[in-house]
């Protein structure tokens, strides 16, 4: 347990704040005390998760719709966060993907997911670090990536080079960055059953993608974690809190898988090598409903 008022009058914004693993964060990081500034494309998502926010802990929560793919949109969410006072720490944790064979790939269903989860999160890292170094302030960049930076991933090709990048970007930075104080840290969760995540990677319902609630299509994949369960969002956001704050000063250019151990088993989407052409029919009928 992580010691009360850890980030007290931290400044902290989330990209994709308002849903899954990136509300659980603000609200783990609210109730320590931090401010924060919630972005994602949606409006209403975003006000929602503010008053879900100032109800539990009275935070103090700023929210400031953008959409990460857009560079110049990027720069006027930064100058509008920094007019309310500096930032100590960016989370780029927006990110999209969605199962798919890869040769059916059209470029622009590939720019789909490298879009916001590659050039967003690089475009908000630029701003946020150019601001700290301008200004001399220190700063955190946390990114949250995926296990597939260590093993790769079938079928969520995109996705998997992405976050390695992106990796690539965090200890990069840890060393460019970090004589002035700005620390590059990641981490790579495993199965985390947000219902984003379950539309992403697991379009005809529970198959691939364990629910919470274990059922016929998640006992494979229970199976397949060492830990015998799939992931609890207050427990990446527990990390990600001891990961932001000055109790992992000396913590640079790291990152943290936080799987249960599964992916030193399996990357997850084995079990997709099994599917036949009226799974992967069922899977493309499947997107958006
Ligand atoms: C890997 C494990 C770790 C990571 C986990 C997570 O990230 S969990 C977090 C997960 N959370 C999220 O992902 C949340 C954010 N997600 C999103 O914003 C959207 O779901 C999206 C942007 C990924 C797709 O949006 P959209 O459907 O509105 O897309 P669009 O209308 O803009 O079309 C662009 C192109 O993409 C094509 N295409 C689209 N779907 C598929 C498909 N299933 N199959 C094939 N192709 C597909 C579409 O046909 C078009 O190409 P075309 O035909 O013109 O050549
Ligand atoms: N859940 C899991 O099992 C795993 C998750 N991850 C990573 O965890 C992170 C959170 O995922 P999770 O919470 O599960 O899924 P969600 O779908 O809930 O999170 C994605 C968030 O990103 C926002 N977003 C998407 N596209 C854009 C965009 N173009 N501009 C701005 N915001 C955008 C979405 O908001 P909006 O639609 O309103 O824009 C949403 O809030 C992601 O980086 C994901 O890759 C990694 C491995 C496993």
């Amino acid at each position: 347990m992580l010691q009360d008022g850890l980030l007290r009058g931290r400044r902290i914004l989330i990209t994709g704040g308002g849903t899954g693993l990136g509300l659980a964060m603000a609200d783990r990081f609210a109730a320590l005390g931090a401010q924060l500034v919630l972005s994602g494309r949606r409006a209403e998502v975003l006000a929602a998760a503010r008053d879900g926010l100032v109800a539990r802990h009275g935070a103090s929560v700023q929210t400031l719709p953008c959409d990460v793919r857009d560079a110049a949109a990027v720069e006027a969410m930064f100058d509008a966060a920094w007019q309310q006072g500096p930032l100590d720490v960016l989370v780029n944790n927006a990110a999209a993907t969605f199962i798919a064979q890869t040769e059916r790939l059209s470029a622009r269903a590939a720019d789909a997911i490298l879009g916001p989860t590659l050039h967003g999160a690089l475009y908000c890292t630029l701003q946020a670090g150019r601001r700290w170094l301008d200004s001399g302030r220190p700063g955190v960049v946390l990114s949250i990536l995926s296990t597939s930076t260590r093993t790769g991933r079938a079928f969520t090709v995109p996705s998997a080079m992405a976050k390695s990048a992106l990796l690539a970007m965090t200890r990069s930075l840890a060393v460019e960055w970090g004589p002035q104080g700005i620390r590059s840290v990641a981490i790579a969760p495993g199965p985390f059953p947000t219902a984003g995540a379950g539309q992403a990677l697991d379009p005809t319902a529970g198959r691939a993608f364990a629910d919470a609630a274990p059922g016929a299509g998640a006992a494979a994949a229970y199976a397949a974690n060492p830990l015998g369960r799939v992931g609890r969002p207050p427990e990446l956001a527990e990390l990600a809190a001891f990961l932001v704050s000055d109790s992992a000063a000396y913590i640079n250019g790291e990152m943290v898988a936080i799987d249960g151990g599964q992916h030193l088993r399996t990357s997850g989407a084995e079990d997709l090598l099994a599917w036949g052409p009226d799974d992967w029919a069922r899977a493309r009928a499947g997107r958006g409903g």
